[in-house]
């Protein structure tokens, strides 16, 4: 896959009959996947490339840059590398802008698509808008088919076990702890990556150290709070592991939220290093404890659930 992080850098290419397709492509789910399955297959009966544009920054941080409370599944390089694993020739990532937010879907279609694409096909999900207030859609598209000399193809909507698929549920399904049906459709994990920094130590005294984790990213979507069994990876390395996301209630803490993962049969100083951590499934909700001996005690409930669901994984994944 090319990747070209500006028009200009893209215009020089010379691609042969493009099939283009454009998003935002948050958390490149399976619903976007299929759509680049259907790309590539097409692409190849007719001898062409296809060609994926997504926005940099996410439109809605660029249009609404108060809102914080919308948060991203897949902040950037976590979604070029994601499309990477997709068959797709070209990725295009435009700098989304204010400027560019304002083209009417006839400007959007003829001073960008028809003038830098010059594509041979469209290939859009059936709910696709774009355009000054998302006021352009696929029959806006086929309005300059001839104009444009290109066609234009809607791709059903695809569901997994009759649920939709969007950026949107999968967010919502995170927040509510619903792992499972955001694991679902996403077609994979959902995964945190962070630095391990230094915590309170109490977690030694407790029997159970855990690696705390800070997000570079500040619009990466956190889970809702919670304990969650996890894979966890370390050097290339895979662990099983129990993540806890709270603001830590039984223990005097800043009211912060505070993301700390605890490894099984592990035992190395990993301060600085980073960390990747699968989320499997919701194990238990965040509580307040009396004492140090209660804390313990659940944690040492949740290590027995956690395993248990763990170790289920791994004997599917053998069977
Ligand atoms: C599996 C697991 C479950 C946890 N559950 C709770 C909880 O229900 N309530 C709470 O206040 N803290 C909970 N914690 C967080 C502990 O309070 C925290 O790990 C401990 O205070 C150590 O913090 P430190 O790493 O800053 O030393 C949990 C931690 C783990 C690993
Ligand atoms: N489940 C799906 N099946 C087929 N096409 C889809 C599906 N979900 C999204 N698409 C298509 O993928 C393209 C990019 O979608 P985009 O990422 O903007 O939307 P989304 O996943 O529905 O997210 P959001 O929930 O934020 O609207 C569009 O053409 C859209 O119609």
């Amino acid at each position: 896959m090319k990747i070209y992080r500006s028009i200009q850098a893209f215009r020089k290419e010379h691609i042969p009959h493009p099939v283009i397709t454009f998003g935002s492509f948050d958390g490149v789910h399976r619903g976007h996947a299929f759509i680049f399955e259907k790309m590539a297959e097409y692409a190849q009966s007719i001898n062409g490339e296809t060609i994926v544009t997504t926005f940099h920054p996410h439109p809605r941080k660029v249009i609404y840059p108060n809102d914080k409370s919308m948060k991203l599944l897949t902040p950037i390089d976590e979604k070029i590398a994601l499309l990477q694993k997709l068959n797709i020739d070209h990725l295009l990532i435009i700098p989304f802008s204010i400027e560019f937010s304002q083209m009417s879907p006839k400007e959007y279609i003829e001073s960008f698509i028809i003038r830098y694409y010059k594509p041979h096909t469209v290939m859009i999900g059936y709910d696709h808008r774009f355009g000054l207030n998302r006021s352009g859609d696929i029959n806006t598209l086929r309005m300059y088919q001839d104009e444009g000399e290109f066609l234009v193809t809607e791709l059903p909507q695809k569901k997994i076990e009759s649920m939709k698929i969007s950026s949107t549920r999968i967010r919502q399904a995170l927040n509510n702890k619903n792992v499972s049906e955001a694991n679902k459709l996403l077609g994979y994990s959902y995964r945190l990556k962070g630095q391990v920094i230094h915590g309170k130590k109490i977690g030694g005294q407790i029997g159970f150290k855990t690696a705390n984790i800070a997000i570079n990213d500040p619009d990466k979507l956190i889970p809702g709070t919670g304990i969650y069994a996890a894979w966890v990876y370390v050097h290339g390395q895979k662990y099983q592991g129990m993540l806890y996301i709270g603001t830590k209630p039984s223990v005097p803490s800043d009211g912060e939220i505070a993301i700390e993962v605890h490894l099984f049969d592990f035992n190395k100083d990993i301060y600085h290093e980073e960390i990747i951590i699968e989320l499997v499934a919701f194990v238990r909700k965040d509580a307040t404890f009396e004492s140090l001996e209660e804390l313990t005690q659940n944690i040492q409930a949740d290590q027995e659930k956690t395993l248990k669901i763990l170790d289920g994984e791994k004997a599917d994944i053998q069977s």
